[in-house]
């Protein structure tokens, strides 16, 4: 296909504004592809590499104004562009607004029309196009910003007006002519008479809208239907909604819980028969973020750690967590030091450790599971990460899950005073809360849907007066560790539950230091307190109980900190735990 013509078509989905017209249009230029419609479905979208591929031109927007003021003509520089860009606002209107064709000097009138070619006879097509902006994307070193714009204006110099609009706009990743990845789903469908769910399966699987649509093309349904994960080929990563405890188990009969790790998302690629690692050499380890951008080489753990762990292909779902020198997690920020880092690495790492924990399996030994329901997966998984166990003892009974490393623990629970206590404990354990899985869910590449939910954060606090403790157990014994909260109720006071989650130790000594002058009596590990002291307590719901006595517990309470700026006197009431408790 000449590129005058995907310009062309480019023009009026441009100018379309109806989303099932621009569908009918996509869908007839794919149709009219012919060998070209790898790259045309891409273009379209203003991709110029399949969305599983990291490769980026690499080119910045200065190169792309020289490049187009060396086409328009010898009075025309970089910085002209720039202007003009200025002025006008978009880059492809900028760049219509010029002459190309070789012309010298003012840039006559070369004749070439929208649909037609610069004026030498040469027409530009897609498939040259794609090929350069590749060659483009490979140029690197001394000399590779000239030779960069050496090969754009190799391409501007041959286009037209309307040609350099839409190749301005693909080369700087700003096609905007409202052709998102449904849209090219839905006309691959529309097009070649395929159903849309199988087309959506397709893309999931490889991520790549041209090799599918040239399937759905000239294979059909069982083409699509034959297209697998590669291992090597990063798929979309599954993401979460938020949610509380309640919800998930009104829909679930059950649900499956793990801790929120704190970290940065991995999907880690093994193969020990080897794959290419995109530059021609061959490795057995792969490590992609989130996006699908590659981080191998920011993470030696984790490619150290498939290399000693696994023994057969992979793709693994998980988090890459950073951890102080007893292996406890760091917060988030510590693992940025880390993640996507591209020099001085092996210092870097000197400083931060890292270390993966997976929570799901995608491909194993050959076998695609993403229609396998969580648990089987996450059975898959404990098998695939404890190969390297060679006492065999593969955890088939679910105890010594704990043991098996880069593991996430999953458990199964329906009851909600069991899953606060798992959150308590992924607390406790320096992580970010839980997650709630449906067990019986597939893995959706990319959706972020109902299946996972992060426990909700809490979306509001209550000021509670602390009205009682309980010393710890064990290294804290000598510790506060739990803390009865109540609010008042007229003059009195009453109790509303206890928090004893979201507090380091350093927090309790100090709140220990705080509250000991106020205990007022003292039963075994039990104590009373003068009211004095006021938490601020995050909770997930208000729920009425006959627990406390003031009529409602707090579900989920989380510490936030000490209120010094108030008195008892200050704290919230009864009242208002009854509004927020009718939201
Ligand atoms: N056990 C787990 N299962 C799934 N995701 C987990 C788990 N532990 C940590 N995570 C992280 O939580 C994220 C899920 O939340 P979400 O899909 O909302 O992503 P997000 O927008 O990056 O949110 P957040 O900023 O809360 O991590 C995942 O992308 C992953 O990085």
């Amino acid at each position: 296909m000449e590129f005058a013509t995907f310009a062309d078509r480019a023009g009026t989905i441009d100018a379309e504004p109806a989303d099932l017209e621009i569908v009918a249009h996509v869908r007839d230029l794919l149709a009219d592809a012919e060998g070209e419609i790898d790259v045309v479905a891409r273009f379209v979208q203003g991709r110029v590499f399949p969305a599983w591929d990291s490769t980026t031109l690499d080119v910045g927007p200065s190169a792309c104004y020289e490049a187009i003021a060396r086409a328009a003509g010898r009075n025309v520089s970089g910085d002209d562009v720039e202007e003009r860009l200025a002025e006008v606002g978009e880059i492809g209107d900028v760049a219509a607004s010029y002459e190309f064709g070789g012309q010298q000097g003012l840039g006559a009138f070369t004749g070439g029309g929208d649909a037609g070619s610069g004026g030498n006879g040469n027409d530009l097509t897609v498939r040259e196009v794609a090929d350069t902006l590749a060659e483009l994307a490979a140029a690197d070193g001394s000399g590779s910003h000239d030779r960069k714009v050496d090969l754009l204006f190799g391409l501007f110099n041959r286009a037209s007006s309307e040609e350099a609009r839409y190749l301005a706009r693909l080369v700087l990743s700003e096609m905007r002519i409202g052709v998102g990845e449904g849209t090219v789903r839905d006309a691959i469908a529309a097009a070649f008479d395929v159903p849309e769910d199988r087309v959506e399966r397709a893309l999931q699987v490889s991520n790549d809208y041209g090799q599918v649509a040239r399937i759905a093309r000239d294979e059909g349904l069982a083409g699509l239907d034959a297209v697998d994960l590669a291992v090597g080929r990063p798929v979309q990563a599954m993401l979460a909604q938020a949610g509380t405890v309640t919800d998930a188990l009104e829909v679930w009969d059950e649900a499956a819980v793990e801790s929120k790790y704190d970290g940065a998302r991995i999907q880690l690629h093994h193969d020990p028969a080897g794959m290419d690692d995109g530059d021609g050499s061959t490795v057995e380890t792969r490590v992609f973020s989130r996006n699908m951008e590659e981080v191998t080489d920011a993470l030696p753990e984790v490619v150290e750690f498939a290399d000693e762990t696994l023994e057969e292909p992979a793709i693994l779902d998980g988090e890459v967590v950073a951890i102080d020198d007893d292996g406890s997690p760091l917060p988030f920020q510590a693992v940025l030091k880390r993640f996507r880092r591209k020099h001085d690495v092996a210092k870097a790492r000197e400083d931060v450790s890292v270390r993966p924990v997976f929570f799901d399996c995608l491909h194993a030994g050959g076998e695609d599971l993403l229609a396998e329901p969580l648990t089987t997966r996450h059975d898959r998984l404990r098998s695939v990460l404890s190969a390297a166990d060679s006492d065999g003892d593969d955890a088939t009974d679910g105890t010594a899950d704990a043991d098996i490393e880069g593991l996430s623990l999953l458990r199964l629970a329906d009851d909600p005073d069991e899953i606060e206590s798992i959150d308590a404990a992924a607390l406790e354990a320096g992580h970010e809360g839980i997650m709630l899985k449906d067990p019986e869910s597939t893995y959706s590449p990319g959706r972020r849907g109902k299946h996972w939910r992060k426990r909700k954060p809490d979306v509001e606090t209550i000021d509670c007066v602390v009205t009682g403790a309980e010393w710890g157990e064990g290294r804290r014994a000598t510790f506060l560790g739990t803390f009865e909260l109540s609010v008042r109720a007229g003059d009195a006071l009453e109790t509303v539950g206890k928090v004893a989650t979201g507090i380091t130790d350093e927090k309790l000594e100090a709140l220990t230091e705080l509250l000991e002058p106020h205990i007022t009596a003292e039963d075994g590990q039990e104590i009373d307190l003068e009211p004095e002291v006021v938490f601020e307590v995050g909770y997930e719901e208000i729920q009425s109980s006959p627990t406390y006595s003031s009529g409602y517990a707090l579900r989920f309470p989380r510490f936030q900190g000490v209120r010094s700026d108030k008195d008892p006197a200050d704290a919230d009431s009864i009242e208002r735990l009854e509004r927020l408790h009718g939201r």
